[in-house]
């Protein structure tokens, strides 16, 4: 065996993260590690890449026990690891990103020749194309993703954990990076795996190991189960089906009109964009990343400005406004990237609950301390947000329970209109299914909804009217009857139905 993890045990104070967990990987193979948000799973591949210690157990590797005592340990060991979040320099090129810690060159003089070549040299021989010129900002997620898996190919990793590596790829990278990994292991590389979307993790793992509760509820070979085991394995339940009523949506509680966003390089960023959401129906967006959907959501709620054209929310001309006062006329927004405009990492979990809305749940100039204490601890229960207490810090919450925290502040803030941007990413399936319930259930309530998702699959589940984006423009709208996975496809790539 390649890999051994034995009994591992991590307590943080009186909590355990993991207990008691078997978990073994051979040389070849790609294991999927899959539970709720919180199971454990990161924490398990923190201990073994060296950033955490585990309370008790052992790792061996190749039979041998090994000790980590930080990543630097552990790449030296040929453990390498791709976090959620890319750990890239932005404003270096490829190659340099790639070599960087073990640079060519003598002394102080770097070679970018030599940096160059090397990465080419990597391309080729593991089969993976990337142009180590580039600068890493103006490169798509998936390409940074690539450089990630190259950076510890470099550092000589023979086991590679990926942690959660399709949430921000579009279908295609998904499978370039699926394709990537089969290409890797034909080559001796594992990989560990760590992912929500089962039907992914049943294309490429050859084991799947289920957690719940920092411990193991299964491990299984591919061969032998199926998606509905798995989920089941996972939530303890079976899923249930989504009930969309019909409904006649109302007054408009989103209105843009002729907006557009020059851009830098002679095309617009955002070209006459013309929609409205109406009281009651769901709107999604769909569209391959980068195709003006993000700058769409910043001029609707304030984050940016428009060139011209104008947005009104609830009926008023908000063109201009800042966030405070879109938001204070009635927008509730799941942002798109929770570390960036969601929440702050330092703050507890009451004050994120709290975030944003604070003019609204006060009384004469002071917070009411106790409505929000209970209305914080009624969505952490609703949406069964695993934390230590109202005042633990966010930064302890694993992903997926910080999204859930996010998504439930906005969702109950019972406003006419709400944008919801990739709202269920790195949630785990059963929370996926509530948060989908609880869109519906404002939905129904008379909320106005504009969805923004990467996922086909759940624009087609929730969306009333599907508009597709593409190049800045609004390149087609299809209703939910006649929307398709592949009608969708073919505007999302430029073409004409
Ligand atoms: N430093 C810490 N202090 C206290 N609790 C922590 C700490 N790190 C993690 N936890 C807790 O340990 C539990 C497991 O977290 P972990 O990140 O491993 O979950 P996960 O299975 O990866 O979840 P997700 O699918 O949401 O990413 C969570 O409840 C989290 O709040």
């Amino acid at each position: 065996m390649l890999l051994q993890m034995d009994n591992i045990t991590k307590k943080y104070g009186e909590f355990s993260a993991n207990r008691g967990i078997d978990f073994s990987l051979r040389a070849g193979e790609v294991h999927a590690i899959v539970g709720e948000n919180g199971a454990g799973k990161t924490t398990l591949m923190r201990i073994l890449y060296g950033m955490e210690q585990p309370t008790s157990g052992t790792i061996r590797l190749n039979g041998k026990e090994v000790s980590f005592a930080s990543p630097l340990d552990a790449i030296q060991g040929g453990v390498g690891m791709v976090h959620q979040h890319f750990m890239l320099f932005p404003t270096f090129t490829i190659a340099e990103n790639i070599v960087i810690g073990n640079e060519p060159g003598s002394g102080a003089k770097f070679d970018r020749k030599q940096a160059v070549k090397i990465v080419e040299g990597l391309c080729d021989q593991y089969g993976m194309k990337v142009d180590p010129r580039a600068v890493v900002s103006s490169s798509a997620p998936g390409v940074q993703q690539r450089v990630e898996i190259l950076k510890v190919l470099y550092q000589g990793a023979e086991i590679i954990i990926l942690d959660e590596p399709t949430g921000v790829l579009t279908p295609l990278e998904v499978q370039e990076l699926l394709d990537a990994i089969k290409q890797l292991t034909k080559q001796g590389k594992s990989f560990i795996l760590i992912s929500h979307k089962l039907n992914e993790v049943m294309d490429v793992a050859d084991r799947i190991t289920v957690l719940r509760d920092g411990a193991v509820t299964g491990v299984v070979e591919k061969g032998n189960t199926d998606a509905h085991q798995l989920s089941r394995l996972m939530v303890g339940r079976e899923l249930m089906e989504l009930d969309r009523k019909p409904i006649t949506p109302g007054e408009k509680v989103l209105e843009v009109a002729n907006v557009s966003i020059r851009g830098t390089k002679g095309k617009p960023v955002l070209d006459e964009v013309n929609l409205e959401v109406r009281a009651g129906e769901v709107v999604g967006i769909a569209g391959i990343s980068g195709n003006g959907q993000s700058e769409l959501l910043q001029v609707i709620s304030g984050l940016a400005q428009p060139d011209s054209g104008r947005i009104a929310v609830s009926g008023k001309d908000v063109t201009g406004k800042s966030t405070r006062e879109i938001r204070e006329h009635g927008l509730a927004h799941i942002p798109e990237d929770r570390y960036v405009w969601g929440a702050n990492r330092t703050a507890t979990v009451m004050d994120t609950g709290l975030m944003g809305h604070q003019r609204r749940l006060q009384k004469g100039g002071f917070l009411n301390l106790k409505e929000i204490r209970s209305l914080v601890s009624g969505w952490v229960q609703k949406f069964s947000i695993k934390t230590g207490s109202l005042e633990t810090s966010t930064q302890y919450l694993s992903g997926g329970n910080l999204q859930k925290l996010i998504v439930a502040r906005e969702l109950e803030q019972g406003t006419p209109f709400l944008i919801a941007a990739e709202p269920t990413r790195g949630v785990d399936i059963g929370a996926m299914e509530t948060i989908h319930g609880e869109l519906l259930k404002r939905r129904e309530a008379g909320t106005g909804i504009l969805l923004v998702s990467s996922e086909l699959t759940e624009i087609l589940k929730l969306s009333d009217r599907v508009l597709v984006m593409f190049e800045g423009r609004i390149a087609g709208e299809l209703s939910a009857k006649e929307a398709t996975e592949e009608k969708l496809g073919m505007l999302m790539a430029g073409g004409t139905l």
